[in-house]
């Protein structure tokens, strides 16, 4: 498996092994052990799957309190995903990262709790699988405006489908007092 750090401390990129032979492929999707020497928890509670069309943006989400670590992947068609730290006081406050990932090159993206994490559609469609490190909460759920100037995130679609909580979300700078989380704490 090949693990490849981010500019962003603790957001990493997996590349399992991938064995090919002629019936087609194997591959392992996870394994506890092996991640947790790239210091991923051990124990992921739920997993989800969602199905989009082209354009389709979903993001970006966070909860806070009890924040969701998130290892993605794409089983089907390709997105490109992207995590933001929004950890007041931390010295990557306000960064974000992306890659691109597919059902070809299967690469798996470990967005940590604490970071915003959100993902647009490039295929005609895209099967977006993930596993969580805590549960759904959703009063504690949170959306931060996709295209806030001040992250800068470069979109590779200008002019996405959003649901209506992700249409009306605030700016970074908009969040109330105790909505983000906080570095170290
Ligand atoms: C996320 C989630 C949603 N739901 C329900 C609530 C709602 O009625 C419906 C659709 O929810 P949403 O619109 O929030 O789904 P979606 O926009 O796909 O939300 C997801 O986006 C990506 C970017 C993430 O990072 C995830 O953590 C999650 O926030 O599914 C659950 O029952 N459990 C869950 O874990």
């Amino acid at each position: 498996m090949k693990v490849t750090e981010t500019e962003l401390p603790g957001v990493l990129v997996f590349e399992p092994r991938v064995f090919g032979d002629e019936r087609g492929f194997f591959m392992e999707t996870f394994n506890a052990r092996r991640y947790a020497e790239h210091g991923l928890p051990e124990r992921f509670v739920q997993d989800n799957l969602s199905r989009s069309a082209h354009g389709v943006l979903r993001g970006l989400h966070f909860q806070h309190p009890n924040p969701q670590g998130k290892l993605v992947s794409v089983l089907e068609g390709e997105v490109f995903d992207v995590a933001v730290d929004i950890r007041q006081g931390s010295p990557t406050f306000g960064r974000w990262t992306g890659v691109t990932l597919s059902a070809e090159n299967k690469k798996q993206f470990y967005v940590p709790p604490d970071f915003a994490h959100g993902f647009v559609v490039t295929s005609e469609v895209a099967l977006f699988y993930y596993k969580c490190t805590d549960y759904y909460s959703p009063q504690d759920e949170r959306s931060l405006r996709w295209n806030d100037e001040e992250l800068g995130i470069e979109w590779p679609v200008s002019s996405p489908t959003l649901s209506e909580k992700d249409r009306e979300a605030p700016r970074l700078s908009e969040m109330g007092e105790g909505e983000l989380p906080v570095y170290g704490v």
